[in-house]
């Protein structure tokens, strides 16, 4: 529990003045609430369709307001040497601000809260002794159940006052884990605040070991940028891109708690679901079909219909007859082939173009048509026939579909960048008779969305979110990348937990893919969620699974509960089974983590033993909190607790060596406060003592 700390305060009972502070905000906040539940809108709203919209617009604004009752409304207290804004030299007296997750205001409009995100607030995070920031008091409040209990003072210019480590802040770390993943306003760091409040212009790429804080920094950063730039990124939209359902659902109340309600979270496969998925691929076969030269392949592809005109385009109109040569016609469709344009706006623009040649003649021959005329002359019969010839449209599945089905057409397309070993690979063994029969996998569904963004420009979003980027293959970038064109990107990941085949080597390559070649690279190294001891020997994996990156610190203080366990082969289960009813006997969450071909065994294990447990993603609470997880779905994941069963399985799972021994540190890495692994079989040689 948090101390009280000492303080220098002229009032009587300071912590009581701050209770004092905290019951008129929650006054406030309900005076808020009121005021816009009694809003009528009856009087503003010329039509239905405004009153729609700004009834849902106020229903939001009550929710956020109303879900904000539950959680403490401020955390910090600043106080500024001087007036925000005013030289210092001029000597205006400094005013307090209380830093909190929304602002809340008085009856007179007055700050009784400011927004975390303000620029008011920031010096919350950064200032320090070598640059104070102006700030006089940095004070943070500890609660307990609710109520303000404690808080902690630091006087940034004062040279008397030792710089000591924040008891709230080690006490928030150290906090056992139940349920979903919560916010850290309060506890943001330096370096992870740089991130969060970067501009929204560029893209910001992080490297970061296991429980550096990289998604809570993307999610923060989405929420900074929605304050920071509402309006626009309102009509642009912002997007969360995860890895798979379960890490979407263990993240999806942080941005609500504070206060965003309306950003998008997605995997991958959701954003290409052009197609129902029921095919996989080989890893060989998936890595070809992720390659950034699948792109020049569909270009072909896509472009493979068009065709010079060898024939004149005769349009009859009335008694009169116009031609347009074939020469002419050539050069329209050279023109168009040559243009920086989409393969669809161009089908779109062909007719336009040949009637403007009739018009042209027409005009010539003294007549004055108008726009009416040459769009008639577009829809014409033998207009619509030329541009089918020589500008077919594009179908982007059943082209995807002749592409893997017909060898040949594939050669044509792929000629000079996919050898014949990799054609083969991309070639299905058994073409589908037809769309409706095409075993689609997630790869496919990529490529589709490649050439329907080769036919028709893909929509950019304002900024895009993208966790967990190590694991995407080139094609899959250039998917997130087209859904930002226009816009920004934060991508967050790390090198060393790469567990798919084509995982990427470098950042600089997948900024390359995703279309950001300018992004800016930074690297979180502190780590908060993993043991000192276990994040160390984690670490001994690095070398053979991410040469370049150096192994993360920890800044737990808690040493953290570490085992390694060897047991007879035939003993393991009941092992494994033990091991979690001891954890159980801990507060906080436990996973047990093991290779996805042992769940069932295990799964059956804890029933038999009259273990309640529940799947990745579920919402662990106190009466529920033993979750089993197969390794391939434990990335992104913590658990207070983990047993880890039998390391060499999970190696031994997937297609290769070093994406088993990634897929392991991602397992090793998901424990806050204690890891028990427990073997049969030989422990890889880098984790054997
Ligand atoms: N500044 C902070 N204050 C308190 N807790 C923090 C802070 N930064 C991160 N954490 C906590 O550390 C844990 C790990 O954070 P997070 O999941 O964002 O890390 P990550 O880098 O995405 O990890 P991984 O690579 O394993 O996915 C979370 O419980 C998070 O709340």
């Amino acid at each position: 529990m948090p101390s009280h700390a000492p303080i220098q305060d002229h009032t009587p009972d300071p912590l009581q003045r701050e209770r004092d502070h905290l019951s008129s905000s929650r006054s406030a906040l309900r005076a808020m609430r009121e005021d816009v539940e009694a809003l009528d809108i009856r009087d503003v709203t010329g039509n239905w369709v405004n009153a729609r919209i700004l009834a849902g617009e106020i229903e939001v604004r009550i929710k956020a307001l109303a879900d904000l009752a539950h959680t403490p409304l401020f955390f910090g207290r600043l106080d500024y040497g001087h007036a925000p804004g005013v030289e210092l030299t001029e000597g205006a007296e400094g005013e307090s601000f209380y830093i909190g997750r929304r602002h809340v205001h008085d009856a007179e409009g007055d700050p009784m809260v400011v927004d975390w995100r303000a620029p008011v607030s920031q010096p919350f995070y950064r200032a320090s002794r070598v640059e104070p920031m102006d700030v006089r008091l940095r004070r943070r409040f500890g609660y307990t159940g609710g109520e303000l209990t404690a808080y902690e003072d630091e006087h940034l210019s004062d040279p008397a006052e030792s710089d000591t480590t924040s008891k709230l802040l080690q006490t928030e770390i150290e906090r056992p884990r139940v349920g979903p993943m919560r916010d850290i306003v309060a506890t943001i760091q330096p370096e992870q605040d740089e991130i969060v409040r970067a501009g929204v212009t560029g893209t910001v790429c992080v490297q970061g070991a296991p429980g550096t804080g990289k998604t809570a920094v993307g999610l923060h950063r989405v929420a900074y940028l929605l304050y920071a730039h509402r309006e626009r990124l309102a009509r642009t939209g912002t997007l969360v891109i995860g890895p798979n359902a379960s890490f979407l659902q263990y993240i999806e109340q942080v941005l609500p708690a504070l206060g965003e309600l309306q950003v998008k979270q997605a995997t991958v496969d959701d954003l290409v679901a052009h197609v129902p998925l029921s095919g996989t691929d080989s890893a060989e076969t998936a890595r070809v079909k992720g390659d950034a030269r699948m792109a020049e392949v569909l270009r072909r592809a896509v472009r493979s219909g068009i065709r010079m005109p060898t024939e004149p385009v005769m349009v009859i109109r009335g008694s009169r007859r116009w031609r347009v040569p074939a020469y002419e016609l050539e050069s329209i469709v050279s023109e168009l082939a040559d243009r920086d344009i989409r393969y669809g706006a161009a089908h779109d623009a062909l007719p336009q173009r040949i009637a403007h040649a009739v018009l042209v003649q027409m005009e010539r021959a003294g007549e004055a048509p108008d726009d009416r005329v040459q769009d008639a002359v577009a829809r014409n019969a033998a207009v619509k026939a030329a541009v089918k010839a020589c500008w077919p449209p594009v179908d982007p599945a059943k082209l995807v579909l002749r592409l893997l089905s017909d060898a040949e057409f594939l050669a044509a397309s792929a000629d000079g960048l996919l050898d014949a070993d990799e054609q083969k690979a991309v070639l299905w063994e058994k073409p589908p008779r037809g769309l409706a029969a095409a075993k689609w996998s997630a790869a496919d569904a990529v490529l589709i969305d490649e050439a329907r963004d080769l036919v028709q420009r893909t929509a950019s979003l304002g900024h895009v979110v993208l966790d967990e980027a190590q694991d995407l293959s080139p094609m899959q970038y250039r998917a997130v990348g087209r859904r930002c064109s226009t816009g920004s990107a934060t991508v967050l990941g790390d090198i060393a937990q790469g567990t798919t085949p084509w995982a990427t080597p470098s950042w600089s390559e997948a900024l390359r893919h995703l279309g950001k070649p300018d992004a800016r690279i930074e690297e979180l190294t502190r780590g908060f969620r993993v043991p000192r001891e276990v994040i160390s020997y984690a670490s001994r994996l690095l070398p053979e699974i991410a040469p370049d990156l150096a192994p993360a610190t920890s800044v737990r203080e808690a040493g953290g509960d570490f085992a390694v366990r060897s047991v007879a082969a035939a003993d393991l289960d009941a092992s494994v089974v033990a091991a979690c009813r001891d954890a159980l006997r801990h507060e906080g969450s436990i996973g047990l983590i093991a290779a996805d071909p042992r769940i069932e065994a295990l799964g059956d294990a804890l029933t038999e033993a009259g273990l309640r447990y529940l799947a990745p993603g579920a919402e662990t609470s106190a009466s529920a909190r033993l979750t089993l997880v197969p390794a391939s779905l434990a990335k992104g994941l913590e658990y207070d607790y983990v047993v880890l069963d039998e390391p060499a399985t999970i190696v031994a799972s997937e297609p290769d060596r070093r994406t088993g021994l990634r897929r392991l540190y991602v397992a090793l890495t998901r424990a806050v406060s204690g890891l028990f692994v427990l073997h049969a079989q030989p422990l890889p040689a880098a984790l054997v003592d």
